[in-house]
């Protein structure tokens, strides 16, 4: 919530110190963290073209000028400024409104979204501990992987922090749905801008659930058809994987799934409610605490969990099992056990 200026100024003639006032919905802050990197410098090419976008902060631990100047040249509306190193990190993230984060490593051959954890839980884990104090109401958006517990890791931080929301905490699942749509499209020959294909679950192998029979428009596939699709939605991160042959994962097609799921975030903040998928914490499916479903963005993150119902239901219970351990392995990084 801003404060109106009058409010602001006689605060600080009172000499009160004043902390995390977001901005108001009209001007809002996006903070990129890890914005020199593979995904972060197209993501903020994206962002910086996003007209909602007021202010863009780029923070990452090396070449953030550069990339802050480069972006400051283009002729958009968004702000640029640049934050590099941990002692610039709370004035990067302070009064944000979105916070967007594919900081860390990403995967070469042979490597499992799993095998990041030891480099990318502590990463987020840091970043996320200046989040909780210098803006505890910013919607967070988490690419780093693995997504299945880096998303409970920042819970925890926040939690330890006394600053939990689980509205305003998300794991970005939004690419599966964008490959989703894509492979959908090009095999039924449809409009991919019009193809609608929800996807449920976590963002690593099985728990990656497209709900095919929910495609929209209401699509056929014979089983052969879902036989082959659905793990190839399931592995298409490790397609691109191999196909980089060591020069990193998914960046292009992240970046824009990433600045549409930032843009859907901020359409909520400024009220126009909308529907996306997302890792969020959700009881949508029993015994698991986080999940991935469609959910309603509004001003405070997510309004509304809209359940699943789904003919997918054999592949939503062989996911419980493999998330319980993704998340129990986050959950314990943070709380030591
Ligand atoms: N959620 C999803 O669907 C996807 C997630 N990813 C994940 O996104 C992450 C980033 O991938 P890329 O951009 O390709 O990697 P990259 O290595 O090209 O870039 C990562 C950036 O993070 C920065 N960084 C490292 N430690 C940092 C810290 N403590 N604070 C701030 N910045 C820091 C690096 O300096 C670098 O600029 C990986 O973990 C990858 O697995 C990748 C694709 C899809
Ligand atoms: O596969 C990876 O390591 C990166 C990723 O999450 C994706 O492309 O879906």
């Amino acid at each position: 919530m801003a404060l109106p200026a009058k409010s602001l100024a006689s605060a600080a003639a009172n000499g009160l110190r004043l902390v995390s006032v977001r901005n108001s919905s009209s001007q809002p802050k996006v903070a990129l963290l890890g914005a020199s990197g593979g995904i972060g410098q197209p993501l903020g090419l994206l962002l910086k073209q996003d007209p909602l976008v007021a202010h863009l902060a780029l923070y990452d631990v090396v070449n953030t000028p550069g990339v802050a100047a480069d972006l400051s040249h283009i002729d958009s509306k968004a702000k640029v400024t640049a934050h590099t190193g941990a002692a610039e990190l709370h004035a990067a993230v302070k009064d944000a409104d979105v916070i967007v984060i594919p900081a860390g490593v990403p995967r070469k051959p042979g490597m499992t979204r799993d095998d990041l954890f030891n480099t990318n839980a502590g990463i987020v884990r840091d970043l996320v501990e200046t989040i909780a104090k210098a803006a505890p109401k910013a919607l967070i958006a988490i690419i780093t992987n693995p997504v299945n517990s880096t998303v409970p890791i920042a819970a925890e931080v926040l939690k330890k922090n006394g600053v939990y929301d689980k509205r305003r905490l998300f794991g970005v699942t939004t690419l599966d749905v964008v490959r989703s749509q894509a492979f959908v499209a090009e095999l039924k020959g449809h409009d991919a801008t019009k193809t609608v294909v929800p996807v449920v679950g976590g963002h690593a192998g099985i728990t990656i659930i497209p709900l095919l029979s929910q495609t929209k428009p209401s699509t056929k596939f014979s089983d052969e058809e879902i036989a082959k699709l659905t793990p190839r939605i399931q592995d298409a991160g490790t397609e691109v994987v191999n196909a980089k042959a060591g020069a990193g994962s998914a960046t292009l097609s992240m970046a824009l799934a990433g600045a549409r799921f930032a843009n859907a975030l901020v359409r909520g903040i400024k009220g126009d409610k909308n529907v996306q998928c997302a890792y969020v914490e959700s009881d949508a499916v029993k015994g698991v605490q986080y999940f991935s479903t469609p959910v309603e963005l509004g001003p405070n993150g997510v309004e509304k969990i809209l359940g699943v119902t789904s003919y997918e239901q054999k592949l939503i219970d062989a996911s419980v099992a493999e998330l319980n351990k993704n998340i129990e392995k986050g959950v314990a990084f943070v709380k030591g056990k």
